[in-house]
């Protein structure tokens, strides 16, 4: 199969489909891979290491896409690469349909197989190609929580870590899965005073054991989301119902009745968001204020430390790219339900439930438009 990468244009978004290593496992079992000349430069992954792994180099995008079977890419793909899609082309990237009726119809009229990293599964009940992002992002989140409480940046003046005689800030944390696990233990690194919430106390009781007394979990009612907003210096939106629009869990009255300068990270922007007042911000402008309250809201942050970001990603989806290339994508999908739940969009059919639902598609599944 000839795999393509393009170089990301996302705002600020310097991640790579693939690395040369990931390039070299293809080549060697027979595949072509077409890298667009620089996709890698900006983590500083050099056009003549892909070309030593194998690669040839497309001096545009328009070649990628015009030559490849299947493209590897990071972020989903923007109005001018959907207009690149080809019929019955693999296009295996993040997605994030259910908040994006725009993409999702440009997608069903490409008329090409779109496999979204963040709905394949695990035997665990995990989300093997989100996790890595997720981690990341978690971590992030209290970074930039942490820049954007300083008075500069709009913030209330508070140091996370408090000093002697002084307390520390509080950091409630919506969501207690890879994102929520990481963002908590991120500020209790600096010595916030966290408090994680979610409906799932299996959830709690693990993330209660992994942390010990040091972190508070709550079950997440709607008292309990009341009292951990309002007592915040720091909110972090970090819930997931897997391939839906995430729940607007905090209403603009609930914003307007926080901590002036407080701040709000909603991760969970890609998905939509979880506060009512948040609308997806980038990396070269990440923050507004509603009500006060300063919202960073960037919806694809692992962009901000791409370097990182890329091996951890690259890593997670490549053993998936090597099997949807060694086996095309419809043996590849029949073989593996897990990868097969990544099927979101086939050949003009919406193949993900909570994707249709939210966009008012007919779904049809996977089984179906295989078998066609
Ligand atoms: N903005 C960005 O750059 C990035 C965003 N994300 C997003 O972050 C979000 C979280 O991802 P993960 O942590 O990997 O998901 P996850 O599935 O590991 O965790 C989500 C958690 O939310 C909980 N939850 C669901 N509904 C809830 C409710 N009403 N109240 C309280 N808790 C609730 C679930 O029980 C679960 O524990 C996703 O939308 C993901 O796409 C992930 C990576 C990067
Ligand atoms: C998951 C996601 O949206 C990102 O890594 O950008
Ligand atoms: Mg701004």
């Amino acid at each position: 199969m000839l795999v393509g990468v393009p170089k990301e244009i996302k705002n600020h978004e310097y991640r790579v489909g693939l690395t040369p290593t990931g390039v070299r496992e293809l080549t060697r079992r027979g595949h072509g891979v077409l890298v667009q000349r620089g996709a890698g430069a900006g983590v500083g992954l050099k056009d003549e290491d892909y070309v030593i792994a194998g690669a040839r180099l497309a001096d545009d995008p328009a070649e990628v896409f015009a030559e490849a079977e299947m493209v590897v890419k990071v972020k989903e793909p923007q109005p001018e690469e959907c207009a690149r899609l080809c019929p019955g082309q693999i296009l295996f990237t993040y997605l994030h349909l259910a908040p994006d009726p725009e993409q999702a119809r440009l997608l069903v009229d490409s008329d090409a197989v779109a496999i979204a990293y963040e709905t394949v599964t695990d035997a665990h009940g995990g989300l093997p190609l989100l996790a890595p992002m997720s981690e990341v992002a978690g971590r992030m989140a209290v970074q930039a929580g942490a820049h954007a409480l300083e008075k500069a940046q709009g913030g209330r003046g508070v140091l996370l870590a408090g000093v002697p005689g002084v307390p520390p800030a509080n950091v409630s944390v919506i969501g207690s899965g890879v994102v929520g696990l990481n963002a908590a233990r991120m500020a209790l690194g600096l010595g916030a005073d966290v408090t994680v919430l979610d409906l799932d106390l299996t959830r709690l009781r693990q993330i209660d054991a992994q942390f010990g007394p040091r972190l508070k979990t709550v079950y997440s009612t709607a008292d309990a989301l009341e009292s951990a907003v309002f007592n915040a210096d720091l909110v972090i939106g970090a819930v997931l119902i897997p391939g839906a629009a995430a729940p607007k869990l905090v209403t603009r009255a609930m914003i307007s009745r926080m901590r002036p300068g407080a701040v709000v990270v909603d991760v969970a922007i890609d998905q939509g968001g979880c506060f009512e007042t948040s609308h997806p911000t980038t990396h070269q402008d990440p923050t507004y204020t509603v009500d006060g309250v300063v919202h960073y809201c960037v919806a694809n942050m692992p962009g901000g430390v791409a370097r990182t970001a890329t091996f951890a990603l690259t890593q997670a989806t490549l053993p998936y790219v090597l099997a949807l290339a060694d086996k095309g994508y419809r043996q590849a999908l029949l073989d593996d339900p897990h990868l097969c739940a990544g099927l979101n969009v086939h050949r003009g059919a919406v193949t993900y439930a909570a994707v249709a639902e939210a966009l008012g598609y007919t779904y049809r599944t996977a089984a179906q438009v295989l078998a066609a």
